[in-house]
């Protein structure tokens, strides 16, 4: 089952279409990073997944229905938003306290755990928290919610790297022990190699890529190649490519393979084929790549 399915989702605000034609399906049990730059839709799509804004187009599914405002619905989502709301006169006690009191399935010791891990006193009123531990707070209270499907909106922008480390492993300890899927928006690619393996693309409101890390990764190559080596590309298969006098570099649709000779192979990596996706925001489904005959010979 999937645990987020959107079907030609589209929401505009005025003339602005924040999110438009997004069709995408996160299978249950997976840790999904939701990318892309700045005003690509991210917070938009969370917010349209826990209702918190309606679709201008399309339909959401959580958990396999429509998702919708009764308490069993609620229940069974977690939404941290990316400014941490939480009550700046309660203390962390009382936050703790509040989220038993609100969630039917709360795991008070589990949230509690999490509160100690990160060394925030239980005594401090919110108002005195730092923003990092505004957000671990905000996400030990998701983590306590118990649900099937965390929904988390930048929750690592303003941790520093032991924290970061440190909430991924309490995300993936969550999915391993309940099966639940978490989507995490983030534009910290390089700290979710290692701990997601879905990715979710947005680029200018619309779906760029979707699906495994492993398969994204191994669909695509980058190739090393003398300067030439762009023009004998196939048309299409380019996502991204660097030339300079001497060598061109390109980030290719298509499996790592033994190059021609003087063009070296090899995999890419998610930050590369995420970087290269995003600053190319046209390049969606491309056809698989080869190097095209030239009068020069076969490249490939
Ligand atoms: N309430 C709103 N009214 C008008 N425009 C909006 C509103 N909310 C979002 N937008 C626009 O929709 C687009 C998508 O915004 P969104 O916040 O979803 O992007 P994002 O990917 O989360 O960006 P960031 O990474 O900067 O947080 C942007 O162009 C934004 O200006």
């Amino acid at each position: 089952m999937n645990a987020l399915e959107t079907t030609g989702l589209g929401r505009r605000f005025g003339r602005t279409w924040a999110l438009r034609d997004c069709t995408l399906a996160v299978p249950a049990g997976r840790v999904a990073a939701l990318v892309g730059s700045n005003g690509a839709g991210k917070t938009t799509l969370l917010h349209l997944a826990v209702g918190l804004l309606k679709p201008t187009h399309g339909q959401v599914r959580v958990n396999g229905a429509v998702f919708g405002r009764r308490g069993e619905d609620l229940a069974r989502v977690a939404f941290v938003a990316q400014d941490k709301p939480l009550f700046a006169s309660f203390t962390v006690e009382e936050m703790l306290r509040f989220g038993r009191a609100a969630n039917p399935r709360f795991d008070t010791a589990l949230a509690r755990t999490r509160v100690r891990t990160y060394d925030i006193p239980l005594d401090r009123k919110v108002r005195r928290l730092s923003g990092g531990q505004r957000t671990l707070l905000a996400l030990a209270l998701a983590l306590g919610k118990r649900a099937d499907l965390l929904l988390l909106d930048e929750p690592l922008a303003d941790l520093d790297p032991l924290a970061r480390r440190e909430v991924m492993g309490a995300l993936m300890s969550a999915v391993a022990e309940s099966g639940a899927t978490v989507v995490l928006s983030s534009h910290v690619v390089a700290d979710l190699a290692d701990t997601c393996d879905y990715l979710v693309l947005l680029g200018r409101g619309r779906v760029q890529m979707s699906g495994d890390f492993d398969e994204l990764t191994d669909s695509h190559c980058v190739l090393t190649g003398p300067a030439d080596l762009a023009d004998r590309l196939a048309h299409g298969t380019v996502v991204q490519l660097t030339r300079t006098t001497r060598q061109t570099t390109a980030l290719v649709r298509g499996a790592h393979h033994d190059g021609a000779p003087g063009v070296s192979s090899r995999a890419a990596s998610l930050e590369e084929l995420v970087l290269a996706y995003m600053h190319n925001q046209e390049a969606t489904v491309l056809p698989r790549p080869s190097l095209v005959e030239t009068d020069r010979g076969s490249a490939a």
